[in-house]
């Protein structure tokens, strides 16, 4: 880490900081069911620590709904949960949104329900389709496309590793974080992702002095910075709570 160690020293002496970041693929492993993605071991422990240094936030910025989140992550205060794609801050998500949700749940699921190894999650603003484990990945791909059809135009669809979401708002993390960052004053914002939906975040900070994006693994991203991995999702965190004095 040497340029990067000299990005982390600036971004820690920039207060109030946001360190925000996206949690399946960075602060959890991927696993075959949603539910079992809980954090890796040392992350609860070393986000707590960032946490703890004076004028610094942390949030976890989900394509999950909060609620879900909050369970599976198993973290709670002080943290801030951003969830849904930015639809959903900390708790509240507008009711109307549900109804919507569950005209969504009627069309795609009989699709889904055709599928072997095919899951539907019910989420609070959007459904997401899951092909991880369907073994036929021709019919996988297949029943993404069905899926996105069956949506139509008015609602968002948000590809992402194995999954589309179908979403009943255009939110997006980009503006999500940006909100928060406002809302806290924010100086210095750090924001990690490794998957579609964080590029929308990695694209609306890039023109924010004190903004630091970081893609984690491969692939075309917008961020300004990469790690290889969870490991490396670590080491930088560690690197940041060092800089912070934490
Ligand atoms: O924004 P994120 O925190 O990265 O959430 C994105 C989606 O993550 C979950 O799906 C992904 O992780 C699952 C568990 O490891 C995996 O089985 C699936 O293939 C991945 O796409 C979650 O289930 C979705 O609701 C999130 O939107």
């Amino acid at each position: 880490m040497t340029t990067d160690a000299e990005v982390l020293a600036r971004l820690a002496d920039r207060r109030p900081l946001l360190v925000a970041s996206d949690y399946d693929g960075v602060l959890a492993r991927l696993r075959d069911v949603p539910g079992e993605a809980v954090p890796e071991p040392w992350a609860p422990d070393l986000l707590r620590r960032l946490a703890a240094a004076p004028d610094v936030t942390v949030a976890l910025v989900s394509g999950r709904g909060v609620a879900d989140l909050r369970t599976t992550s198993g973290l709670g205060e002080p943290f801030r949960f951003v969830g849904s794609h930015g639809a959903e801050f900390d708790d509240g998500l507008d009711p109307a949104a549900a109804a919507e949700r569950d005209l969504l749940v009627e069309a795609v699921q009989p699709l889904v329900d055709a599928v072997p190894g095919a899951r539907l999650e019910v989420k609070p603003a959007a459904v997401a389709v899951h092909v991880r484990t369907v073994a036929d990945r021709a019919a996988a791909t297949a029943l993404l496309e069905r899926a996105a059809a069956a949506a139509g135009p008015h609602h968002t669809a948000k590809p992402g590793k194995d999954v589309l979401e179908l979403a009943v708002t255009d939110a997006d993390k980009g503006t999500a974080v940006l909100r928060l960052a406002d809302q806290l004053g924010a100086d210095g914002v750090l924001y990690l992702g490794d998957d579609v939906t964080d590029e929308d975040a990695f694209t609306a900070l890039a023109p924010r002095v004190g903004g630091v994006t970081v893609k984690v693994g491969d692939g075309d991203t917008a961020a300004g910075h990469r790690v290889a991995d969870l490991d490396g999702v670590r080491a930088l965190l560690e690197h940041l709570a060092t800089a912070l004095g934490a």
